[in-house]
């Protein structure tokens, strides 16, 4: 691991991290022409790649529903008892994630609210190039059930391997995740084809609205440059871990934790922070004795050789700061007052407080989405949750009354705007209510100064009281206007009970 010793009063500064994990720039060329020519030439295109990178020739790209239905047999009892416990503990903590729909109404009936809607159609993307992530099915498929997602598609490379082709080229403990997280559609292609096939469409594979879920660098760039046209979660590229350490940590289990980060994909990035030298050195002593040991030990040590990290600080507050300048994936406060440094973490995808908090607990069973940002996107980005598969729609409903009220002030800044037909809009509502129906009849309104009614010149007290100088101005019309009012509130409160009760809405405040 290459070592950044800060010296007193110096912060750790993002240029100098290694950072190569994140797109690297023939990374995302690559995967530009992939997902053009996923476009340009659909199924075909997903054939050759898959032949020519998983060394699969497809036939189907669709698994079959069978093949579903069976999943569950094909694994051990424990198993699937492991992964009913994991799919259990992650569905209890998305459901608290979920958004109703809300409604408010002001005094003057208008009503304002936001409708929740969950998305038609949502792509996941499991991952299957150098490991297999059944926890990556369930922690992406459950929350997409929670938000109420219509149809939920699950795309993963397909694996060269002759005892997997009873189960369509996916491993059984995949196919047993999907099964019991309830997903609708599989397709056996990976990489930056396959998100360019969820995100467009190909002759085979029906295009989402979203596209969710982690995968390496080809995958996440791929995810990055189709974004726009389609929703996606954020950039999950290739797992990071970062342990803020002190002398209380044993330095075989910090070893572990960064092997355990490493052991995903070369380009995994692993940061050890401490304010002590000596610590470091045993850790790296620790890894030493491991990493021999371990079936994935090229991976591990490509990763840790070429994206690990030790920052010495000199001073726990410069530590935390590193911190956040890494903006981990995962970080791990094994420090004696880890739950007092909480408060001082800006920027991390999850963190795991504590000695106890190993970061693979997350990644399985804990509850939250092990789906997290990376690249140092921990910045701006969240990890995965219910929001990613739903989207709001403003509700705005307003009342004789609440246009009266709002209307000088809309025309003001259209007139500002130089927008005339804005302020016509409003401004004829407001003339029918003030003048009667008759007064904006074609005919009426052929004789009138159009401009009048769209930049009536309201003085600044109409604009600011609203409604009671425009009540005044129509004199006796306003006992009629108020009542129409009310009118107008009743109904949209009993419209938003009525679209509430088949939204699981929550209306009125
Ligand atoms: N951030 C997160 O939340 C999170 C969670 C789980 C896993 N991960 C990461 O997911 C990744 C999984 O990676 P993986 O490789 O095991 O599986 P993967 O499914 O992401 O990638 C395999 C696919 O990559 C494509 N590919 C491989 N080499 C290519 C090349 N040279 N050019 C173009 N495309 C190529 C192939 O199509 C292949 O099917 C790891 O980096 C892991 O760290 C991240
Ligand atoms: N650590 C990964 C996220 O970076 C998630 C995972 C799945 N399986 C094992 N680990
Ligand atoms: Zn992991």
């Amino acid at each position: 691991m290459k070592t950044i010793t800060l010296a007193p009063g110096e912060r750790l500064r993002a240029g100098q991290l290694i950072r190569k994990g994140v797109l690297p720039d023939a990374v995302v060329a690559s995967a530009r022409s992939i997902v053009e020519d996923v476009r340009q030439r659909g199924d075909d295109a997903l054939r050759s790649y898959s032949k020519q990178f998983d060394g699969v020739e497809l036939e189907g790209l669709r698994l079959p529903q069978e093949a579903l239905e069976r999943a569950l047999e094909l694994v051990s009892p424990s198993f699937r008892a492991a992964l009913e416990k994991a799919a259990a503990q992650i569905r209890a903590f998305h459901e608290r994630e979920v958004e109703q729909s809300w409604f408010t109404t002001r005094a003057d009936g208008t009503m304002l609210g936001v409708k929740v809607t969950p998305m038609a159609a949502a792509g996941v993307y499991v991952p299957g190039g150098r490991a297999q992530y059944p926890s990556t099915v369930l922690m992406n498929i459950i929350p997409a059930k929670v938000a109420g997602v219509g149809r939920i598609v699950m795309v993963t490379p397909p694996q060269n391997d002759p005892q997997m082709s009873e189960t369509g080229g996916i491993s059984p403990q995949t196919l047993a995740a999907a099964r019991i997280a309830g997903v609708d559609e599989i397709y056996t292609v990976g990489g930056a084809q396959a998100i360019a096939a969820l995100a467009y469409g190909t002759e085979s594979i029906e295009k989402a609205d979203v596209i969710t879920g982690p995968g390496n660098a080809y995958v996440a760039a791929a995810k990055q440059l189709v974004s726009g046209d389609v929703g996606i979660d954020m950039v999950a590229g290739p797992s990071e871990v970062c342990v803020l350490a002190d002398a209380t940590a044993e330095p075989a289990v910090v070893a572990a934790d960064l092997m355990a980060q490493a052991e995903h994909d070369p380009l995994a990035a692993c940061y050890l922070i401490t304010c002590d030298a000596a610590f470091a050195a045993e850790v790296e002593r620790a890894i030493e004795l491991f990493v021999a040991q371990s079936p994935r030990e090229e991976i591990t040590r490509a990763s840790l050789d070429n994206e690990g990290t030790i920052v010495i600080a000199p001073d726990i507050a410069t530590a935390v700061a590193a911190v956040n300048t890494v903006a981990p994936e995962h970080l791990e406060l094994h420090c004696e007052d880890a739950l007092g440094l909480l408060g001082g973490i800006r920027n991390a995808g999850a963190i795991f407080v504590g000695a106890w908090s190993s970061e693979p607990l997350g990644d399985y069973v804990a509850g939250p989405n092990h789906t997290l940002p990376t690249g140092g996107t921990a910045l701006f980005s969240s990890p995965l949750s219910v929001d990613d598969f739903v989207k709001r729609s403003s509700v705005v409903c307003y009342t004789p009354a609440g246009l009266l009220s709002d209307a000088p002030a809309t025309q003001t800044l259209a007139e500002g705007e130089g927008l005339w037909a804005h302020a016509l809009s409003v401004g004829l509502r407001r003339r029918k209510l003030e003048c009667g129906a008759a007064s904006v009849g074609l005919d009426v309104l052929a004789a009138v100064d159009l401009t009048q009614v769209a930049w009536p010149e309201d003085d600044a007290r109409t604009v600011a009281a609203g409604l009671a100088d425009a009540a005044a101005v129509a004199g006796a019309g306003a006992a009629a206007v108020a009542g129409a009012a009310d009118d107008a509130s009743a109904a949209a409160s009993a419209s938003a009970t009525s679209s509430g009760a088949s939204d699981s809405a929550r209306e009125g405040e």
